[in-house]
């Protein structure tokens, strides 16, 4: 049994609490409102983010210090945009023998700077070496009613992703590692973009054949812009790249299908989040994306769509119009080109 604080009380943390308490963890739960932890801890529900009881040996905490006080894990679990705060919290109650794993999954528009950077350099007392990410095709709301799951978890150190297996693993949650963070953090991030577009696509009225374009060409950005910063080009075709890409494309679930539903009704953007409340990642990730094709001067049509649809008020139609009309050309010249570069 571990002692392990779950930094984020949203629908994600909520969701690894209840895998980490069923697998007799000792669990606090940390939120920045006080009000959501008195909350949880006299009811045992978080109704705002999931529908699901919450096991009584979850304890909810509003205290950083008190939550993280002993354990021998810290899950960072907050939307992209709090990394930086929380984890500049964080580090003064860092010891050596803690192990550090994130679950979220963004990239900074400002820095591009993936999670596991940022948690970096916002923490002297951690090692980059020892940073783990838990990514993979999960939505919360499945893993609260114990419905399978597979997810791939990645550190430099291959220790640390070990500990992190051993620890989440169980009969609903399977857990696989991988030694590629870049790849595992890049797909997760990268695929919510393009979970807008499916939902787009599903709100202008189109069907399967135009997501199942989505799914794969996005694919294909996605493993374009990976490979050329580094990533192995398997990885995307694992649970953190096409798994998560089918699961966020095709799920009622997720918000970022669901936020891009609306726009493809014709919805505006700041009402669409307005109306969501729950974090909708790829909107900044659209924008972090958008900047990092033009610097490695990568071509991500899609992606640039998206962007064209959430920051220059183009409509969802002609964007779709612009991507079938664009030059004839070969599926997989491009890509084909990057992996013999990339192994010659
Ligand atoms: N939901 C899912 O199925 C999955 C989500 N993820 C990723 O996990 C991350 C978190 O997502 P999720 O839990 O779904 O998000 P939610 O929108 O459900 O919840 C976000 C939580 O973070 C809290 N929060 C916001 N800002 C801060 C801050 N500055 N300091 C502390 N807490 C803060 C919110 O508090 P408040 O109530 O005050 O707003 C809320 O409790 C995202 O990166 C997401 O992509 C990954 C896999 C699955
Ligand atoms: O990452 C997720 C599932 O793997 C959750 O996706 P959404 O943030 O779009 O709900």
């Amino acid at each position: 049994m571990s002692k392990v604080a779950v930094l984020g009380a949203g629908s994600w943390g909520t969701a690894l609490s209840i895998v980490l308490a069923d697998n007799g963890h000792d669990v606090r739960l940390w939120t920045h409102r006080k009000e959501q932890a008195d909350m949880i801890n006299s009811s045992h529900k978080n109704e705002k983010y999931l529908e699901i009881m919450i096991p009584r040996t979850i304890k909810a905490h509003h205290d950083l210090a008190k939550a993280v006080a002993d354990v021998s894990v810290v899950v960072v679990v907050v939307p992209s945009k709090a990394i930086r705060e929380v984890c500049t919290s964080l580090d003064q109650y860092i010891t050596k023998d803690i192990t550090i794993v994130h679950a979220s999954k963004g990239i900074e528009p400002e820095s591009l700077k993936r999670i596991s950077e940022m948690i970096d350099e916002e923490m002297d007392n951690y090692a980059y070496e020892d940073i783990a990410v838990l990514s993979g095709p999960s939505h919360a709301e499945e893993v609260g009613k114990r419905q399978p799951t597979t997810v791939t978890v990645s550190s430099l150190n291959e220790q640390k992703a070990e500990i992190i297996q051993d620890l989440f693993i169980n009969e609903a949650f399977r857990v696989y590692t991988s030694p590629d963070i870049l790849g595992v953090e890049l797909g997760g991030a990268l695929k919510n973009i393009i979970a807008l577009g499916a939902g787009i696509s599903d709100g202008l009225g189109y069907g399967d054949n135009a997501k199942a374009a989505l799914i794969t060409r996005g694919l294909a950005e996605i493993a374009r812009l990976g490979t050329s910063l580094g990533a192995n080009p398997l990885t995307f075709l694992g649970l953190p790249g096409v798994g998560d890409l089918i699961v966020t494309c095709t799920s009622v679930h997720s918000r970022n299908w669901r936020a891009g539903n609306l726009l493809g009704k014709g919805r505006d953007l700041d009402e669409v989040l307005d109306q969501m409340g729950m974090v909708v990642e790829g909107v900044r990730t659209t924008k972090a994306a958008h900047q990092f094709a033009e610097k490695q001067q990568i071509e991500m049509p899609i992606t640039n769509g998206i962007y064209k649809i959430l920051f220059e008020n183009e409509k969802p139609k002609t964007v779709v119009d612009q991507l079938m009309n664009r030059t004839k050309r070969e599926e997989m010249d491009d890509l084909a080109a990057l992996l013999s570069k990339k192994y010659s």
